[in-house]
């Protein structure tokens, strides 16, 4: 069947965008989700599609032409630059709510929600929409979504796009770019390092918009210290660790609470984003009794916390493969964290653990961060389904490997990584689903390389697949109980996020998942036993006398109560949700492999 794109790079094929094409090779390994990838469904409105040769398929020099509805307009773009904790969102988000109509577009599902319940609290009517969630407050005419969930069709006055510099990202970064050409706001406000200025003047003049560039500097001053802490003893109020696993992340935490005199919070990727948001709040109100962080690098972006001074507990972190040194603009980008403005510190600070590690900390906060050449790129859905059906009998898995291999980008892009979304476009291909619906399957937010969701999300397509449906019970089997220990955590958590990619996946496919309030109301509850568990479950239990049990448990319910009467959704009737009790299961997923046993770093008080 021969199809041509009515929107291809026709419209700009003279244009200096779509000098100096490159052909696409090289992939590097990917580790996070791939739902960027995903458009949300009305972004592809519009894209009809006729006959064309594969060249033209796999023709992405011009994507600035991808979206019709912001190249009728002429874009006011504002670019709010500089570092951390500079007041550029805080601008922003002050124009955005003056508008009559907007959107903000934030890199992680938190900052939406922190930016919703901001403008909703100051009586602009906010609707919130991430993968997960879609919440409507009446009369809206303002949205704060993540990235990926960002309309390309809807008109409104002003948009905001959040750590722009991350349209540089290997694996997200599309979703960034797709935002800065394709969002039809009259202004559009671009928040980031300034590292990324050079590339955005580039790609704005290209698509035809004008800029006006703002700089910041930080609102409290950044102190590097001279000396390391050297031991977690010496460790003070208002310290945040940082660490590069969840293993030392719990490790730190163990060691903080077994002294006795600090209590601490833990905030890590796979912690449910309720008890994320839990445990920041712990951290930052005065008198909860918790007052230091051990924090993942997933700190460096989004949650704002009081911290007082940054400690890294290592300058190396594994990226998959192996270890290697935190890049500049990583550290720049944890290190601004301490020292919020608002906060009752008068300057951040920023150490380390270990003394040998001091040289390569201060190098890092004096370098400049090196300045982003090319945006990341992927082609649409339409694109690679036009593609498939070039080549007979041509599955996900291929079309993508060979979509990239012959994919021709201008110089200012790079072809997106998409290991992750090939693993699992592999891992399904025996199942004779329809190429729409194994393309959603494979940009869902499961990690191919984590056994239990990926067996998960086997089990859900076979389903899927075998009987049109699958019921939410697939992703049961989900202990009642608060974990006691650090591996019932962690299986509380995986069962977080199989009940998460199944509310991911009932967003996009309604009749065939159709358990949704199930699936939601199961999700509370096990957040609210993360919740319950966290605060204790390292604690050495005969340390805790029986007073300071009831003041954390009161603390807790209060917290809790608080946050609910902030947020005021589905999402936080979870205590409800447990009373309700919920089934009772042995196991996450049945049959799912065991994780290997690692060797453990130490940490000590
Ligand atoms: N003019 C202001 N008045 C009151 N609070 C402000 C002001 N500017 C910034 N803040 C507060 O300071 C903190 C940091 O500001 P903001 O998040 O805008 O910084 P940023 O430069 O966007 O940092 P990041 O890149 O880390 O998001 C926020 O808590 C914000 O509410």
């Amino acid at each position: 069947m021969m199809r041509i794109l009515a929107l291809s790079g026709e419209v700009f094929r003279h244009s200096s965008l779509c000098q100096g094409h490159r052909s696409f090779k090289a992939v590097a390994a990917l580790r996070s989700p791939l739902e960027a990838i995903a458009p949300p469904p009305e972004a592809e409105e519009g894209f009809e599609a006729a006959a064309h040769s594969a060249a033209h398929l796999t023709d992405l020099t011009c994507p600035a032409s991808w979206y019709p509805a912001a190249r009728m307009m002429r874009r006011r773009i504002v670019a709010h630059m500089g570092p951390t904790n500079s007041g550029k969102t805080h601008a922003a988000l002050s124009e955005l709510k003056a508008a009559g109509s907007g959107v903000y577009c934030g890199p992680l599902r938190l900052l939406a929600w922190e930016v919703a319940e901001k403008l909703n609290a100051d009586n602009v009517p906010c609707n919130l929409i991430t993968g997960q969630e879609r919440r409507k407050v009446p009369g809206a005419r303002h949205a704060a979504c993540t990235v990926e969930m960002a309309s390309v069709t809807r008109t409104v006055e002003v948009a905001v796009v959040d750590e722009i510099q991350m349209l540089a990202d290997g694996s997200r970064g599309h979703a960034f770019t797709r935002a800065l050409l394709g969002l039809p706001a009259a202004t559009l406000h671009l928040c980031g390092d300034a590292a990324a200025l050079p590339l955005l003047r580039q790609l704005i003049a290209d698509a035809g918009d004008t800029l006006e560039v703002r700089t910041y500097e930080r609102l409290l001053p950044l102190v590097p210290q001279p000396a390391a802490i050297t031991s977690l003893k010496t460790v003070r109020r208002g310290d945040c660790l940082v660490a590069f696993s969840r293993r030392d992340v719990h490790g730190i935490k163990r060691a903080i609470d077994s002294h006795g005199a600090l209590k601490c919070c833990m905030v890590y990727g796979a912690l449910p984003a309720e008890a994320r948001t839990q445990q920041a709040t712990l951290f930052n109100r005065p008198r909860t009794g918790f007052n230091v962080m051990a924090a993942s690098d997933a700190v460096g972006m989004g949650l704002n916390l009081n911290i007082r001074r940054v400690v890294f507990t290592s300058m190396e972190k594994f990226d998959g493969t192996s270890f290697r040194p935190l890049t500049p603009p990583e550290v720049k980008q944890i290190a601004g964290r301490a020292g919020r403005y608002g906060s009752k510190f008068a300057c951040g600070q920023v150490t380390c653990l270990n003394e040998e590690d001091m040289a390569y900390l201060h190098t890092c906060l004096a370098a400049e961060n090196p300045v982003l050449e090319s945006a990341c790129l992927f082609p649409r859905y339409q694109q690679l389904a036009l593609f498939a059906e070039q080549h007979e009998d041509m599955n996900l898995a291929d079309a993508i490997e060979q979509f990239a291999e012959r994919a021709t980008l201008s110089d200012h892009f790079f072809f997106s990584d998409y290991e992750a979304m090939h693993k699992l476009a592999l891992m399904l291909r025996h199942l004779p689903l329809p190429m729409r619906d194994a393309y959603t399957f494979a940009i869902s937010p499961a990690d191919p390389d984590d056994p239990i969701i990926s067996s998960a999300l086997l089990s859900f397509a076979t389903a899927y697949c075998q009987r049109g449906t699958a019921n939410v019970a697939l992703a049961q089997s989900v202990p009642v109980r608060p974990a006691r220990n650090e591996a019932e955590l962690a299986s509380l958590e995986a069962a977080y996020a199989v009940l998460d990619l199944y509310v991911w996946l009932s967003h996009r496919m309604e009749d065939g998942f159709p358990g949704r309030a199930a699936a939601l109301q199961q999700r509370s509850a096990i957040a609210a036993l993360v919740e319950e568990a966290l605060p204790r479950i390292i604690a050495d239990p005969e340390a805790i006398s029986r007073r300071q049990k009831s003041r954390e448990r009161k603390v807790l319910m209060e917290t809790t109560r608080a946050m609910q009467e902030h947020f005021n959704g589905a999402s936080w009737d979870r205590k409800l949700g447990l009373t309700l009790a919920p089934p009772v299961y042995d196991h996450v997923v049945p049959g799912a492999p065991v994780p290997v046993k690692r060797k453990r770093k130490k940490y000590s008080a």
